[in-house]
């Protein structure tokens, strides 16, 4: 660089960075378009549009590294997969490796028949030269070419005036005619775009789309896509949806005309703008997975997919394996994916907070008991399981969690179903556990706590083994309990559980009573599995318990003594008798 050149940049970031105070002032809002009489906020999309991605050429020419050949084969296998029919795989004319991939689909017949490939060029013959010469052989293509028509851009980085923009754009167009019409074994189709669209006058950018359209003639027969680009997000989508709704009704030929969106993220509308543009009419819609791009990004084609499949709208694109996808995605561009990614991030399907692991877990008991036709679940919008994903990542627990999330977890791992009453016992003793770890508990971590608070035994109060004989309603019964020595004790009540609490009871000298009592069969583990809870009072002191036999009655048996030992250290008469 001379010493000239070095000081020439050296001021314009100086410019540059007295010019970067935060002062809005220096900003001013996006013009209105007047349209009075729109239509498109009464419309619906009931229909999935004209996909194509832009991955492999917009999204690629945004990465630090763009895609070697060998990356770019995979994406491309990856969006056949997806089900994308139109794919724009690169600017030939760019650079070696974006010609050498399209010869090595073309060569290696990698294009099934029914995906059309879509390739960018400038207006200028020598690039569109290159691009028809990367094409040879290819049953069909879809030529995309494109100029700036902005206001800024004609008049900071062309010097042009609007008619020599135009001229531009027209010369592109038959460039692109007569290239093609020296290739006549191949099934052409003519994409323009007004690059820089929302920031040129609309009645220019009509003006610009209408003379590219009297140059090819749709009506003739070839197919063209006019694409109206927010290379730069300028405006609320609201304004974007009038500005398309206005180019449907100019536009010449539209019948013959695919009106096609290719929105960009600047104000994280992106997606928003694409929708309330197909309501406005457009038909085709260009993107990325995941959303790359230039800058903050391009549409991202998961989201408005997935945002079709909530609604019931086939988005005839398959995301059934959504981690195969993120898997290639960023062996390709290597850039992450955020955890909160619509729809596909890792925690997008996860409730921390209890209130919502409450709703959830009552919302899928309900949905389930009911056999729902429709999905409608709390904080669900979709199944996960549609994407692939498993329902451990629905509840995770730390201290933001409640009892329902505690109780959803050891249910959905472990087959427990905690009465409603335990539900609080167990959550108080996780809650501390996340409280101090100040992170995630884990499902087994969840159920080692369980196990240890509720389900180990306490040192002493091992049933050994009983004998029941019942009459009229009244149980008589003989318990071996090790304790330091073991004991046999005997009681009588209604049931079993009330003659050891009678037994109990009369051998420490303590009032016994339960409280709360709950059996079920385990759903995971052994068949025969039961696991009993038990809330007893001893001397007024509240004790809860559980036990894993399976035997039934052991279990039940298991679980009160468990509880009145675990009352031991806090009872007096407990502990004064061996
Ligand atoms: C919004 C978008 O994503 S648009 C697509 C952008 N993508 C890319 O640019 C990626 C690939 N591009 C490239 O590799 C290069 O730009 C190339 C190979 C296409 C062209 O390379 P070069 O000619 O060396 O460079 P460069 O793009 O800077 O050319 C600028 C010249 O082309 C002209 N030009 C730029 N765009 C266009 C266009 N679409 N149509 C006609 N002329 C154009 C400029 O006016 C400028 O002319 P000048 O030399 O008379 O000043
Ligand atoms: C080439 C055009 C369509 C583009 O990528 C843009 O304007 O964002
Ligand atoms: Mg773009």
């Amino acid at each position: 660089m001379s010493t000239s050149e070095q000081q020439d940049n050296h001021s314009v970031a100086q410019q540059m960075a007295a010019a970067g105070s935060f002062d809005h002032r220096k900003y001013k809002a996006y013009p209105r378009l007047n349209l009075t009489d729109r239509t498109w906020p009464d419309q619906v999309i009931s229909e999935a549009p004209i996909w194509c991605s832009v991955d492999l050429r917009d999204g690629n020419q945004a990465l630090v590294k763009p895609m070697t050949v060998a990356q770019k084969v995979k994406m491309f296998a990856l969006l056949v997969k997806l089900g994308f029919k139109q794919i724009e795989i690169g600017f030939p004319s760019a650079a070696q490796p974006e010609f050498d991939f399209a010869r090595k689909l073309i060569e290696d017949n990698l294009i099934p028949d029914d995906v059309t490939i879509q390739v960018l060029t400038q207006a200028r013959e020598h690039l569109i030269g290159k691009t028809f010469e990367a094409l040879k052989g290819v049953k069909r293509a879809i030529v995309h070419v494109y100029n700036s028509t902005s206001t800024v851009q004609r008049e900071q980085t062309f010097s042009m005036s609007q008619a020599q923009i135009a001229g531009i754009a027209v010369q592109g167009a038959r460039w692109v005619q007569e290239y093609a019409a020296r290739n006549p074994n191949t099934e052409w189709t003519f994409q323009y775009s007004p690059e820089s669209f929302t920031g040129t006058e609309i009645d220019y950018a009509i003006e610009v789309c209408n003379q590219v359209i009297d140059v090819w003639q749709p009506i003739q027969g070839q197919p063209v896509i006019i694409n109206l680009p927010a290379t730069v997000e300028m405006s609320t989508p609201n304004v974007f949806a009038d500005q398309i709704e206005y180019m449907c009704r100019a536009l010449h030929q539209r019948e013959q005309v695919i009106v096609c969106l290719h929105t960009h993220n600047d104000r994280g509308c992106g997606v928003a703008a694409t929708e309330l543009g197909l309501m406005a009419g457009a038909d085709r819609v260009e993107g990325a997975l995941l959303g790359n791009g230039e800058r903050t990004g391009n549409m991202d084609l998961v989201t408005l997919a997935m945002n079709l499949y909530s609604q019931g709208v086939d988005p005839k694109l398959d995301f059934s394996d959504v981690q195969e996808m993120l898997r290639v995605c960023q062996e390709c561009t290597d850039l992450p994916v955020h955890p909160r990614h619509p729809w596909v991030g890792e925690l997008v399907y996860t409730a921390f907070s209890g209130s919502h692991q409450d709703a959830i877990r009552k919302s899928l008991q309900f949905h389930h008991d009911k056999g729902l036709a429709h999905w409608e679940v709390a904080y669900l919008p979709i199944n996960p399981a549609d994407l692939g994903r498993d329902y451990e990542a629905v509840v995770r627990i730390n201290s933001q969690s409640g009892k329902g999330g505690v109780a959803h977890v050891l249910e959905r791992d472990y087959g427990i179903e905690l009465p409603k009453w335990m539900h609080q016992h167990v959550s108080n003793v996780v809650q501390k556990a996340a409280e101090q770890a100040g992170s995630e508990v884990r499902s087994k971590e969840i159920k080692a706590l369980f196990d240890d608070h509720f389900v180990a035994v306490p040192a002493g109060w091992n049933l050994r083994g009983y004998d029941l004989s019942s009459q009229n309603q009244q149980t008589e019964a003989t318990f071996r309990i090790e304790a330091a020595e073991p004991i046999e004790l005997t009681g009588r009540g209604v049931g079993a559980l009330e003659a050891l609490a009678d037994a109990l009871g009369r051998h420490y000298g303590v009032a016994i009573k339960v409280s709360q009592f709950d059996e079920h069969a385990l759903r995971q583990g052994t068949d025969s599995d039961a696991i009993a809870s038990v809330c007893v009072s001893v001397d007024g002191v509240d004790s809860v318990a559980a036990a894993i036999h399976e035997d039934t009655t052991t279990a039940n048996l298991q679980a009160l003594l468990s509880a009145v030992g675990r009352a031991a250290k806090r009872v007096a008469g407990l502990q004064s008798v061996g």
